[in-house]
């Protein structure tokens, strides 16, 4: 479980995350919503311990992120896909990772094969496209068999079979039991994977619902988060 309770980041003049309290219940899918700026990556950075919150917590299974003896086992997350180095292969990327939390080789080999990257996994990382990428920071989340997973944007670069691949990996991760926080701006592809769902503007909570009951109010998620977060685009394109 994640609670966030009065979360607050502010970067000199900005609030980037301002009293934010909400929770994420495992056995779900939690979709995490909002508008480019809105807060949603520097709140998964308080939760994983990246940055200190201004004032507030952000906890996990009860205790902070830094509190943790063992954080892999515990929490697991994709930021950033892009953050590897070029000259590594897959597998050393990930057993490097695995070694700072006393996790064997014959895991790395696993999720390896699960993320579909074992073919490739002696290949250097500068060769990786995106979607590759994107694979590779599931496995990193995976590698502690974690019940916390928090994904920020996952399907970015991912092809319409990686798209499909992520949806059910998320749902079934759920129903394992495990608790996940997924961001991303696929509305769509959001209605078919998350149950609950958390809306965030200008670093406020603007809604906490289910899909269900966001999708009887209005003819679609899409049409739901318009409307929520009508008064909450800070960089809003002309049309
Ligand atoms: N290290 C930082 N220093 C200063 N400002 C920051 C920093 N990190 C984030 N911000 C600011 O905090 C606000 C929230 O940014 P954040 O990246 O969390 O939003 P987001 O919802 O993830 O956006 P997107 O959907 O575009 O990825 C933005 O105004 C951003 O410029």
């Amino acid at each position: 479980m994640i609670e966030l309770q009065h979360l607050t980041k502010r970067y000199g003049d900005a609030l980037a995350v301002d009293d934010l309290s909400f929770t994420v219940e495992p056995g779900h899918v939690t979709g995490f919503l909002g508008p480019n700026g809105a807060g949603k990556s520097t709140t998964m950075r308080l939760i994983l311990g990246l940055d200190a919150p201004t004032s507030g917590h952000a906890l996990v299974n009860g205790h902070r992120y830094t509190s943790l003896r063992k954080p892999m086992r515990e929490v697991g997350a994709l930021l950033d896909a892009g953050a590897v180095h070029g000259g590594r292969s897959a597998y050393n990327h990930l057993l490097a990772l695995a070694r700072t939390n006393d996790i064997g080789p014959a895991r790395v080999a696993e999720v390896l094969e699960k993320v579909g990257l074992a073919g490739v996994a002696r290949k250097r990382l500068a060769g990786f496209s995106l979607g590759m990428k994107q694979r590779l920071g599931i496995a990193a989340a995976l590698l502690g068999d974690p019940g916390v997973l928090l994904f920020d944007e996952p399907v970015n670069g991912l092809d319409p079979d990686g798209v499909r691949w992520v949806r059910d990996l998320m749902r079934s991760l759920a129903a394992e039991g495990r608790t996940i926080l997924l961001s991303s701006h696929l509305m769509s592809e959001m209605a078919l994977t998350a149950e609950r769902i958390v809306i965030i503007g200008r670093g406020r909570l603007i809604i906490e619902a289910t899909v269900a009951d966001l999708t009887s109010r209005y003819p679609s998620l899409e049409d739901a988060y318009m409307a929520l977060t009508a008064d909450s685009v800070q960089y809003g394109a002309t049309r």
